[in-house]
């Protein structure tokens, strides 16, 4: 039994490949192919619609998907946790399913839950993330994601302490953190988060070399995507890595705190 597949934004890069994957695979089935031009009417007949188009559209995109029934797999970039929370309540009203993946790459996953880990340990936080020249928006979708979830992994521990942000060569803050965006020609894909401490920094670095990364990460948030309902962000569950908040690592040792040494 294969399960029906639209995909949006099927003429793009990414797009082209979730076709690919999709036509290649035993168990789902390519059924219709959008592109600027298509009517949001050809996804009909269709279970499963897979945006990976435009962050200016996917928000219509989405909404007409779960209003019709069909389950959502969302790569676009721009969905930020205020995004994602104000959709929420209309997908469980229509018993519905998204899944929203920022990267699909298992590296770019795992950087950022390294990140969330750091986060505790450092107050001077930076994100430097570097694109291709054609890439539409800004931040990238998982700079956002990173930003947000390091800040709920610090929650107690209250906004990173970034100088100067009110000049505008210091990035754009997300979540409190300043964000830095470069836009090269001849790049595909980086992040740095830079942790900034007494005498020493750290840099998590994730270098996507090409779309070869996101394959099993997109059929992953498919084959979930049959089973899931509700609102589901980020490939992290889907690797059996945990939701920050919930799996918290513990609190950061006070130095100075010697009572808990085994003593000889
Ligand atoms: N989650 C992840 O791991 C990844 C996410 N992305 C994100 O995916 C998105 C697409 O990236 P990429 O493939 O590089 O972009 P491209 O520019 O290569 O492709 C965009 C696609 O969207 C289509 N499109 C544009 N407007 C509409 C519309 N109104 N209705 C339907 N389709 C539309 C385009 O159609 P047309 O050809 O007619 O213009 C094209 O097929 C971006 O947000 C990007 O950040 C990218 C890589 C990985
Ligand atoms: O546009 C891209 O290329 C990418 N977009 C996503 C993002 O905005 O984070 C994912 C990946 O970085 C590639």
């Amino acid at each position: 039994m294969t399960t029906r597949v639209a995909v949006i934004g099927a003429t793009g890069r990414l797009g082209s490949l979730v076709s690919r994957l999709v036509r290649e695979s035993d168990d789902f089935e390519l059924v219709a192919e959008l592109s600027s031009r298509s009517g949001l009417d050809a996804m009909l007949g269709a279970e499963i619609a897979v945006d990976v188009s435009h962050p200016a559209v996917s928000g219509e995109i989405v909404e007409y998907a779960v209003e019709n029934g069909l389950r959502v797999l969302v790569g676009t970039s721009g969905w930020s946790q205020e995004r994602i929370g104000a959709i929420t309540s209309r997908v469980t009203a229509r018993e519905g399913a998204v899944v929203f993946i920022p990267n699909f790459s298992v590296g770019s996953v795992l950087g950022t839950r390294l990140a969330t880990i750091a986060a505790r340990y450092f107050d001077s936080i930076e994100i430097v993330e570097a694109h291709h020249a054609g890439k539409v928006d800004s931040p990238s979708g998982t700079a956002v994601r990173t930003a947000e979830l390091m800040t709920r992994a610090r929650a107690e521990l209250g906004p990173v302490d970034a100088p100067h942000t009110d000049q505008r060569a210091r990035g754009q803050q997300v979540a409190s953190i300043p964000v830095h965006s470069l836009r090269v020609a001849g790049l595909l894909a980086s992040q740095q988060v830079v942790f900034g401490g007494h005498g020493e920094t750290l840099t998590i670095r994730h270098d996507t070399i090409s779309d070869e990364s996101y394959e099993q990460g997109i059929m992953l948030a498919l084959r979930a995507l049959r089973e899931a309902s509700g609102v589901t962000v980020g490939l992290d569950a889907l690797l059996g890595l945990g939701s920050i908040g919930g799996e918290v690592p513990p609190a950061p040792v006070d130095p100075s705190d010697t009572s808990d040494l085994v003593q000889d």
